[in-house]
């Protein structure tokens, strides 16, 4: 089980809190039982898993896009929160299990230039592979909380080998990610997953107009990548964000494909990130736009990308606890859709 740390029970007990009378979801969620990851899957999937909740501990991907670092520790932000929702007649949380993280810490030491960033996403990219592979294979739909947006092409190989067919992609994000393919970094997964051939349908929601190169939305028209942007939405209001997540869903049904739900948490207003933004999208849209893609269509995955709590203005304390309380309702509008989706 190289480069995984799975969650222990010692961990979940600092993180739970309790009041007399209640149960919250860490006391239902299921943890981590065997020596080897297919042990553990094997028995998660019999104790009833659907989803297991994996953080990638790496900034190498934004770093190699010369961009900021910090989206190492979204996980451990976001776990506190969501370990202490209450368990109730709306979510238990007895068909999750908390994996734990992919641990990139030896990636991210000595002398750091862009090659050997580059170099190094390439292995991060191997590693989310096997190990996110396993997961589907097993029919267990993985929620990963990231690291950097790079880790969108470990998804979506993982999905083409676990399903044995390229995906269908959505992400809501300001910028397409399908970048040249100069070397990984997080602003190019996109187009090394459809060079590959691991992508064969791609849609970007809230595309902003203004924050992708003329290269780049030739090369991603060229593709067959179509897109709403987000002056289309949220500014010059020419469609509502109903319609077109309708039109999205329908779309990506009609693929006939296994469909990877992806989120640069960019997108939201402020969230604390790499490229953090005054003007993206409210986050209860993101979150209902992950519930409705979830509800209404064959997802694979959710893949919460790009989350730097240190790269909150007000500091760290700011940034885990806005990125904990957000990746937290982004987690439950996922599990929820796909619960419905199931029963209709
Ligand atoms: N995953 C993010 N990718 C963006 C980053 C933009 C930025 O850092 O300003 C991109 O490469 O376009």
């Amino acid at each position: 089980m190289r480069h995984l740390i799975t969650f222990s029970q010692d961990l979940l007990k600092q993180l739970l809190g309790k009041r007399p009378g209640e149960s919250r979801l860490g006391d239902n969620l299921l943890l981590p039982q065997g020596d080897t990851l297919e042990a553990i899957v094997a028995q998660a999937k019999a104790d009833g898993a659907r989803f297991a909740i994996l953080g990638i501990a790496e900034d190498l991907g934004p770093r190699a896009n010369l961009g900021r670092g910090g989206s190492t520790n979204a996980l451990e932000a976001c776990l506190k929160w969501f370990v202490n929702l209450q368990a109730n007649r709306f979510y238990d949380g007895k068909d999750c299990l908390l994996l734990g993280t992919l641990d990139c810490s030896d990636l991210h030491q000595g002398e750091l230039d862009t090659e050997t960033l580059r170099n190094r996403v390439a292995e991060v990219d191997d590693r989310v592979i096997a190990l996110c592979t396993v997961l589907m294979e097993a029919e267990i739909e993985p929620i990963v909380i990231g690291g950097g947006h790079n880790n969108a092409y470990g998804m979506l190989m993982a999905t083409r080998a676990a399903y044995g067919r390229p995906v269908a992609a959505v992400n809501l994000d300001p910028h397409s990610d399908f970048r040249p393919r100069e070397g990984r970094h997080s602003g190019n997964g996109f187009s090394y997953a459809a060079a590959s051939g691991a992508l064969d349908h791609y849609h970007v929601l809230g595309l902003h107009e203004l924050k992708n190169s003329e290269a780049n939305l030739e090369q991603l028209t060229a593709f067959g990548g179509s897109w709403h942007s987000l002056q289309d939405i949220w500014v010059r209001r020419e469609i509502t964000l109903e319609e077109a997540l309708r039109q999205i869903a329908k779309d990506l049904r009609a693929t006939g494909l296994p469909v990877a739900l992806e989120l640069d948490v960019d997108a939201i207003s402020n969230m604390p990130s790499s490229a953090c933004t005054a003007a993206g999208v409210p986050l209860l849209d993101a979150c209902h736009y992950v519930s409705y893609i979830a509800g209404h269509s064959p997802c694979a995955y959710l893949h919460l990308a790009e989350a730097a709590p240190v790269c909150h203005e007000a500091g760290l304390a700011a940034g885990m606890r806005e990125v904990g309380q957000s990746l937290t309702e982004l987690i439950y509008a996922y599990i929820q859709g796909r619960r419905s989706f199931c029963t209709v």
